[in-house]
């Protein structure tokens, strides 16, 4: 008896119940089978997900979903144990998978598994790896690898991250929340899985998109890991390889649309503004939504449904905008120009979706207001703009023109006098317009043909920019080789997914840039600065135009001249960290302008009000999450 006592004291008390439980059913947790006894268990949620004893991921029924709290911690599709192995199986035998285009990275889903896994151990540890190394695994755990990691899912599936939303679970979203194991939520990446990045519908497996962002806002702003939430919201797929594959984790029938899409969107909105809200309330914060990856059909009408009575954000929309007005000021600079000449430029777009209209609308803004900030400024600046899809120049005469792309598409006499009409190619509106930039958002690789780089080599400008902001790296509208080689050494290169400089000889270096939305986003205001925001209630407009201008001005404004005239329009990643404070400090300080800051804990707004730039950036350095252990203290409830 006394060896007894002694053996349990020395056994942890989780392992004791899991004994007691196992000795109750009398056999092993895993070998229970249906109709026999169940097995007790003393823990629920995430727990259980973390225990290998009672794990059983993908396979728990939706009875024990409900029963044990974790509807919305797994992906919706139930999937029988046999399919778990095969799926378990295909990943096993599939080796290495090149993730970019050339031979250095066939290792990237290797290298991401290896961090997907002490991101599961250790997040401390993940974090801080990220943070030491952010050059070299920014590519890992964002494009182009996530592109490959999304399109991968079904096989790379182990833990499951974040929290599953799905058209199944109408009606119960709101108690679902409570299932999500922390109290406190600065941000929420969600996406519905429509449009992956350049790759086109990849439903359920979107989710990896909404983990990598949030993974590049901790290790880059700060943001505190405990304290974000990336979603997935199901609502079916088009993807009919998909839809047939028995491996699939997500709901296998076509995406709802019109109404049906809508009320769950709006049922996930409120499920967590109201659920989390009222756990929120009592740390008096509340939360960023950001939307990611929705297909442009929704993109913008989910922007203005939301953006009055929630605090949201759309990534692709607004935070492309930003990214490449910064890119678009600093290739004024390195022509060796004032941006206040930036109204000058001539800009054909290739790409009207949500981020190619997200870009075009927000650089027409900051023509306007370089310009007086009138109607006829406004009006003026959007003859700058030719906007191409694939169906060539968009012209007034284009049959059910989108309303998002109706302000720009040309006049039927304007285009005429050019020598252009409705669909002209892109090549031919190259050659018509001689633009001073070629911005590509078209998710189609290659597009930037020889054809189009040739034609861009008459550029009006001395130093014509091209943007190939497609991601992840195949679908870029070219490489920075083609584009150096073809159009000549003087121009500036900027890309959404990393490129290597490229060797223009005689102790040469073309840039490449990366032009990526990961540089802005409204986490600069959050997790340093609720201050900078607005009380919220509903009809507030959260994020200014004016905050999110600041930020691209002061991303622009981080290069010195020298480095502009070389051809660096955007800082190193490696810099993210520094550059995230000193956009936050810019956000901060604008929000006090318009009198938009609010005071928080120990910082009112008037104090706030009265710091100078030296201190705001200090305020927000200080309140950013660093990767250190806490000690940690054991206190009984
Ligand atoms: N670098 C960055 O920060 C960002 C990059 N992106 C990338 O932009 C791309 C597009 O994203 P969305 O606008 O949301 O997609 P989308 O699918 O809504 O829009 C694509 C647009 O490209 C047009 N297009 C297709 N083929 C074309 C062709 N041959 N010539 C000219 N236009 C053509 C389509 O008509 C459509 O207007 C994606 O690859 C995405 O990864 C998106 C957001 C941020
Ligand atoms: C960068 C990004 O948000 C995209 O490619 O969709
Ligand atoms: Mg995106």
């Amino acid at each position: 008896m006394a060896f007894l006592e002694l053996r349990r004291r020395s056994l942890s008390s989780s392992l004791i119940r899991r004994l007691r439980a196992a000795a109750t059913a009398g056999s092993r947790p895993f070998t229970t089978c249906e109709g026999s006894r169940p097995t007790i268990v003393h823990k629920r949620s995430v727990d259980i997900l973390h225990d290998p004893w009672f794990n059983k991921g993908t396979a728990f029924s939706m009875t024990e979903r409900d029963r044990l709290d974790l509807r919305g911690l797994l992906p919706p599709n139930v999937i029988t144990p046999q399919q778990q192995i095969d799926r378990f199986m295909v990943d096993l035998k599939r080796f290495q998978v090149n993730a970019r285009d050339g031979p250095s990275d066939t290792n990237a889903l290797a290298k991401w598994r290896i961090l997907n896994r002490l991101h599961d151990r250790n997040e401390t540890m993940y974090y801080k790896v990220l943070i030491d190394n952010i050059e070299e695994y920014a590519p890992i755990v964002y494009t182009p690898t996530v592109g490959l990691v999304c399109q991968n899912y079904s096989g790379l599936f182990r833990r499951p991250r974040g929290m599953f939303f799905s058209a199944e679970d109408r009606g119960e979203m709101m108690s679902m929340v409570y299932n999500w194991p922390a109290d406190q939520v600065d941000m929420i990446v969600v996406t519905d899985g429509s449009r992956i990045l350049g790759l086109g519908d990849l439903g359920v497996q979107g989710i990896g998109i909404a983990i990598g962002k949030l993974d590049l806002y901790v290790a880059a702003a700060g943001i505190n890991p405990q304290r974000v939430l990336p979603v997935m919201i199901d609502v079916g797929t088009n993807n009919e390889k998909l839809l047939k594959d028995p491996l699939y984790l997500g709901l296998q029938e076509h995406r709802l649309d019109g109404e049906d899409y809508l009320s769950v969107i709006d049922e996930f909105m409120e499920a967590v503004f109201t659920s989390l809200g009222m756990l929120l309330f009592r740390y008096m914060k509340w939360f960023f939504y950001i939307f990611e990856d929705f297909q442009s059909k929704w993109a913008f009408k989910l922007l203005q449904r939301y953006r009055d009575h929630y605090r949201m954000f759309n990534d692709d929309v607004q935070g492309t905008a930003g990214v490449a007005i910064a890119g678009l000021l600093g290739a004024v600079r390195a022509q060796g120009r004032p941006m206040i000449d930036f109204p000058k430029q001539k800009i054909v777009v290739a790409g009207a979706g949500s981020a190619g209209i997200g870009v075009v609308n927000a650089a027409r803004r900051t023509m306007a207001r370089m310009l007086g900030n009138n109607e006829s400024a406004f009006e003026s600046a959007r003859s700058q703009f030719w906007l191409v899809d694939a169906m060539g120049l968009i012209t007034e005469e284009r049959a059910n023109i989108d309303s998002e792309a109706l302000p720009f598409a040309r006049k039927i006499n304007e285009a005429g006098h050019q020598g252009l009409r409705e669909g002209a190619s892109l090549v031919e509106v190259v050659k018509k317009v001689r633009p001073d930039v070629l911005l590509g958002l078209s998710a189609v690789g290659g597009l930037f043909s020889k054809e189009v780089l040739e034609a861009l080599k008459d550029s009006s400008s001395t130093r014509p920019a091209i943007f190939a902001m497609s991601n992840p790296t195949k679908n870029a509208e070219c490489t920075p080789e083609e584009a150096f080689s073809i159009v000549g050494d003087h121009i500036i290169f900027a890309s959404g997914s990393p490129f290597c400089d490229v060797n223009l000889g005689n102790g040469k270096i073309g840039h490449s840039n990366q032009g990526n939305n990961m540089y802005l986003f409204p986490g600069h205001t959050l997790e340093n600065t609720e201050l900078a925001l607005v009380p919220f209630f509903p009809g507030t407009r959260v994020i200014s135009d004016g905050m999110l201008q600041a930020a691209a001005e002061c991303l622009a404004a981080y290069m010195n001249d020298e480095e502009v005239l070389k051809g660096i329009i955007y800082p190193s990643i490696s810099s993210i960290r520094d550059i995230t404070k000193e956009v936050a400090t810019a956000v901060v300080r604008e929000a006090v302008v318009e009198d938009l800051a609010e005071g928080y804990r120990d910082m009112d707004a008037r104090e706030l009000s009265r710091l100078n730039k030296e201190e705001t950036s200090e305020y927000v350095q200080n309140n950013m999450w660093n990767p250190v252990y806490p000690t940690l203290v054991y206190r009984t409830e």
